[in-house]
C-alpha cells in the first residue's frame, strides 16, 4: 500500500522527472505531502509499507503490546505501539537516501545521484532489550528549495539524524545552520545525532574525525562517521536513537539516565572486536 508520495528526479539528465520537478512549486508539494500524512493517518492500523520497499519482515509487523519491566520502586511500562518520529537531515547528496536504504534493507544503490524530491518515510521495528520500538524514519529533500516544506515536519520529530559528508567541506560548514534551523523548528527536547557520512572514501576526506567530533562536543549531541556504502555504524546509529527513545519513554525520576554517548562508545568498541550490537 503506497502511503505517501515519493518522487525522484536524475540531478544528472533531462529526464521526464526533472521537468516535472521544475513546474511544481513548493505549495504543489506541500498538497501532495500534506494528502500523503493523510494517508498515513488513515493506515496507521493496518500493516505498514516502506517507500524503500523493505522486507514485510523488516517493517512493524510484529504484534504490539505493552512490555513490563520492573525496577526496585516502580513497574516501568514501554508501550510498544508508540511511533517514534525521526527525521534525515541535511544537505543534498551527503546519502541520506542511501543511509536509510542501507538501514532499512542491508544495501547500498550506486550509480547516478537522484535528488529527492520532498520527503517519504518508512517503518522499521528495532528490538531494544527485547521490547519492539518504532520508528518511523523520514527522508528529507536536502535542497534549499525544499526547505519550508521539510521544516513543517521538525515539530513531531522526536528524533533528527543530522548527516554531512566526509568528503565535502560545505556540507559540515552547513551543519551549524542546519543546528538553528533544528533548534528553531524542532521540539526542544529532540534528540539529535551529527553523522559524518561515506567514511569509506578514505582518499576523498576532507573533514577529519576529531573535527566532527569536536562540533558535536561544541552541541552536545552524539556523533559517529557511518557508511552508507558497507554499511559501517548504520545500525548503531538507528539503535542508539531507538534505546534513547525507549528510555525516554520509560523515564522515572529515580531511574538512572540513559547516556547515548557512553552507550556508543561501548558498542564502537565492541563491534571493533566482536560485532553485533546488543
Ligand atoms: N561512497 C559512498 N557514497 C555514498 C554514500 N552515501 C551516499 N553515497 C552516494 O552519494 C550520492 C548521494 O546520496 P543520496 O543518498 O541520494 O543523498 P541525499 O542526502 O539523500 O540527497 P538529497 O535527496 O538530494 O537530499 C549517491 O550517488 C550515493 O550513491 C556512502 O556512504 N559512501
Amino acid at each position: 500500500m503506497v502511503k505517501f508520495i515519493r518522487l525522484c528526479v536524475s540531478a544528472a539528465h533531462e529526464t521526464a522527472g526533472e521537468q516535472l520537478m521544475e513546474r511544481m512549486t513548493v505549495e504543489d508539494l506541500q498538497r501532495i505531502f500534506s494528502s500523503g500524512l493523510e494517508m498515513q493517518e488513515q493506515t496507521e492500523a493496518a500493516d505498514p509499507d516502506s517507500a524503500y520497499g523493505s522486507s514485510p519482515g523488516d517493517t512493524d509487523t510484529e504484534d504490539g503490546g505493552h512490555a513490563l519491566t520492573s525496577s526496585s520502586s516502580t513497574t516501568l511500562v514501554y508501550n510498544q505501539e508508540l511511533m517514534h518520529k525521526t527525521i534525515l537531515v541535511g544537505d543534498s547528496g551527503v546519502g541520506k537516501t542511501s543511509l536509510l536504504v542501507q538501514f532499512d534493507q542491508g544495501k547500498f544503490i550506486s550509480g547516478s545521484f537522484s535528488a529527492t524530491v520532498g520527503i517519504g518515510f518508512t517503518n522499521k521495528v528495532v528490538t531494544v532489550d527485547n521490547m519492539k520500538v518504532k520508528l518511523q524514519i523520514w527522508d528529507t529533500a536536502g535542497q534549499e528549495r525544499f526547505r519550508s516544506v521539510t521544516h513543517a515536519y521538525y515539530r513531531d520529530a522526536q528524533a533528527l539524524l543530522l548527516l554531512y559528508d566526509i568528503t565535502r567541506k560545505s556540507s559540515f560548514d552547513n551543519i551549524r545552520a542546519w543546528l538553528t534551523e533544528i533548534y528553531e523548528y524542532a521540539q526542544k527536547d529532540v534528540v539529535i545525532m551529527l553523522l559524518g557520512n561515506k567514511s569509506d572514501m578514505a582518499a576523498e576526506r576532507v573533514i577529519t574525525h576529531e573535527e566532527g567530533e569536536k562540533l558535536a562536543k561544541e552541541y552536545g549531541v552524539p556523533f559517529m562517521e557511518t557508511s552508507a556504502k558497507t554499511g559501517v555504524n548504520v545500525e548503531l546509529a538507528f539503535h542508539a536513537i531507538a534505546r534513547e527513545l525507549k528510555h525516554r519513554n520509560l523515564e522515572q525520576p529515580h531511574e538512572p539516565k540513559f547516556k547515548i554517548h557512553d552507550y556508543i562508545e561501548s558498542q564502537k568498541q565492541k563491534s571493533n572486536c566482536c560485532g553485533g550490537i546488543m
